[in-house]
């Protein structure tokens, strides 16, 4: 699935939030979204997962403009884990996971032994087979992040959007959790904040500031000091680490 956005604009009366992005994401392939706090990361994606309406421009997958799905078939072509996704507390984990296999099956019938397949497959992938039936309210914050990304995997869907997806997670399930994100035949855009673990496993990164994309490319060129400084006024060295990966460290901050 390819994710093509085109001159895309959001905003709300009186401010441009996302200013004339264009980006292309291949099939199969995983783009980081970094960028400042208040950049525009997630209304971008929200735009790219058809719950905003654009003021300007066009998202499209595979050429079909997203404007044109309804909600049922943009459930069926995309799952997207948003930064603060709550769920109905009543549930079990596996009622939320099974969630995501609402749009694959008609409203008059209940889940089938196949649908019962891809949730536990997808329990399982996200290490949380032994958690299937505790109360969704009694997780952890990360055990409700991991049942959230397990529910986005059993709509079984092209492309995933993710926002910040590592954000309570412990370092085992974060390293995880990329793995899976650039291992996934799946077309991923995913917008995080810890840049090494964007440059590690992200195929391409996108710099964001102030809604526009300032840079976009593979991680060695997108994470350079002059960059970094200029868009997130820091002052970062850039290196490898013992493993080869691209390690991002930073002076204090002097005012
Ligand atoms: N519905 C809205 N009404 C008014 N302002 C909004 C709205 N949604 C977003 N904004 C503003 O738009 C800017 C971009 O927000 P957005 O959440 O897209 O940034 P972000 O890059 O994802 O930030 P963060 O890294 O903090 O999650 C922020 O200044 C935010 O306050």
């Amino acid at each position: 699935m390819r994710i093509q956005v085109e001159h895309l604009s959001w905003g709300v009366p009186g401010k441009t939030i996302v200013n004339g992005v264009d980006l292309v994401v291949g099939d199969g392939e995983t783009v980081g979204l970094i960028g400042p706090n208040g950049s525009g990361k997630s209304s971008l994606l929200r735009c790219i997962a058809g719950l905003r309406t654009p003021t300007g421009g066009v998202v499209r997958y595979d050429g079909a403009d997203i404007a044109s799905w309804s909600a049922r078939e943009k459930a069926r072509q995309l799952a997207f884990v948003e930064q603060t996704a709550d769920t109905d507390s009543d549930l079990r984990v596996s009622e939320v996971v099974m969630l995501g296999r609402t749009a694959h099956r008609s409203r008059w019938r209940g889940p089938d032994a196949a649908d019962h397949e891809v949730v536990a497959a997808a329990l399982d992938r996200l290490g949380l087979t032994a958690l299937a039936d505790r109360p969704w309210k009694q997780l952890s914050g990360g055990e409700r992040q991991r049942t959230h990304l397990a529910r986005a995997l059993a709509q079984r869907t092209s492309a995933l959007l993710l926002d910040e997806p590592t954000n309570h997670l412990d370092v085992r399930h974060q390293l995880e959790l990329m793995e899976l994100a650039s291992s996934t035949p799946q077309t991923v855009v995913v917008a995080l904040h810890d840049l090494a673990l964007a440059a590690r496993y992200c195929d391409r990164l996108v710099l964001m500031h102030g809604g526009t994309v300032v840079a976009d490319g593979p991680a060695a060129d997108v994470l350079t000091a002059p960059l970094l400084r200029a868009v997130f006024d820091v002052e970062a060295e850039i290196g490898r680490d013992s493993l080869g990966h691209l390690a991002v460290g930073y002076r204090e901050p002097v005012r």
